[in-house]
């Protein structure tokens, strides 16, 4: 039986899960403060003296790519070791794995590790499906509808959930999909909010049942938030702060009025 978005707020809330994010330089401080706004505790450990053993103390880890190098992905190999070892979830953003042909290989030897779930922009998503992108770095430049099918492929080969994010979210495990709703036109011209987003999957995978619901709820707290700041701020700049109030803000009973999630087909079927 599927957690609804609210039963699982009131779970991450009740007792707030330990988070370990390995992540860019960029994103380090913005994630961290998103996690903790939204009620987790962030940990940044990604040194592969001690990242095995941090895997395994928390609840979930997520593994982003955006500022990669040598002690990274020794780093994140490590840890997805200890998370696998004791039964945890981990969260991939292939942060412009189109881009290089270091991102490319690092990626591939990501996914077969099966991450548990992929957050990535539809420009990341097509370039991992096998398709052409158009992603400039790291900023995606695809629309969502068209990394749809891609993502079914790809959650299908990995046996995990793929997030295609962007206007209108598409959320699948190759069996079931959802789009959602809502969020800011100023996300994308805020630094590191996809993948703040990545690290809020790893919260919610930490104390769901299944990664599909996790996922669809971590996308629903964003969307939800997202366009309760932008009915507050003038432009990004303001955006930021009245994001992390919203995220703070949002509880179980609102996320069930506004959140939008809509079922939608699984193409190809
Ligand atoms: N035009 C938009 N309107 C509303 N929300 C958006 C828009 N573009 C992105 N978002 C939201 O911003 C967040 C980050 O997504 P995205 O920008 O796709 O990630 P990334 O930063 O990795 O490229 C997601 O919650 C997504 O729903
Ligand atoms: C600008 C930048 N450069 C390398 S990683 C990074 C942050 C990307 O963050 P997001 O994918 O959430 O926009
Ligand atoms: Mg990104």
């Amino acid at each position: 039986m599927s957690q609804t978005p609210e039963t699982l707020l009131a779970a991450l809330r009740a007792d707030p899960p330990l988070v370990q994010c390995i992540t860019n330089h960029v994103a380090m401080n913005i994630a961290a403060n998103v996690l903790l706004a939204a009620g987790v505790s962030p940990a940044m450990v990604s040194d592969p003296e001690e990242s095995e053993e941090f895997a395994a103390i928390a609840g979930a880890l997520t593994v982003n790519i955006g500022t990669l190098g040598p002690t990274f992905e020794a780093g994140a190999q490590a840890a997805i070791r200890g998370a696998q070892g004791a039964g945890r979830p981990w969260v991939l953003d292939p942060v412009a794995c189109q881009a290089t042909a270091y991102r490319r290989q690092v990626v591939a030897e990501l996914l077969a590790l099966h991450p548990t779930i992929i957050r990535g922009n539809a420009s990341e998503i097509l370039s991992l499906a096998g398709e052409a992108s158009r992603g400039q770095g790291v900023d995606g430049r695809d629309d969502v509808s068209a990394a749809e099918a891609g993502a079914v492929r790809l959650a299908q080969a990995i046996g995990g959930v793929v997030a295609v994010t962007g206007e209108v979210d598409y959320v699948t495990d190759g069996q079931r999909a959802v789009r959602i709703e809502g969020g800011s036109s100023w996300m994308p011209m805020n630094t590191a909010l996809g993948c703040s987003l990545t690290c809020l999957c790893g919260a919610y995978a930490a104390v769901a049942q299944d990664a599909f619901d996790a996922t669809v709820a971590a996308l629903a707290h964003y969307a939800v938030a997202g366009a309760q700041a932008h009915g507050h701020a003038n432009g990004p700049g303001s955006f930021a702060p009245h994001f992390l109030d919203a995220l703070h803000a949002v509880t179980p009973a609102v996320l069930a009025s506004e959140a939008v999630v809509l079922d939608a087909k699984v193409v190809p079927a």
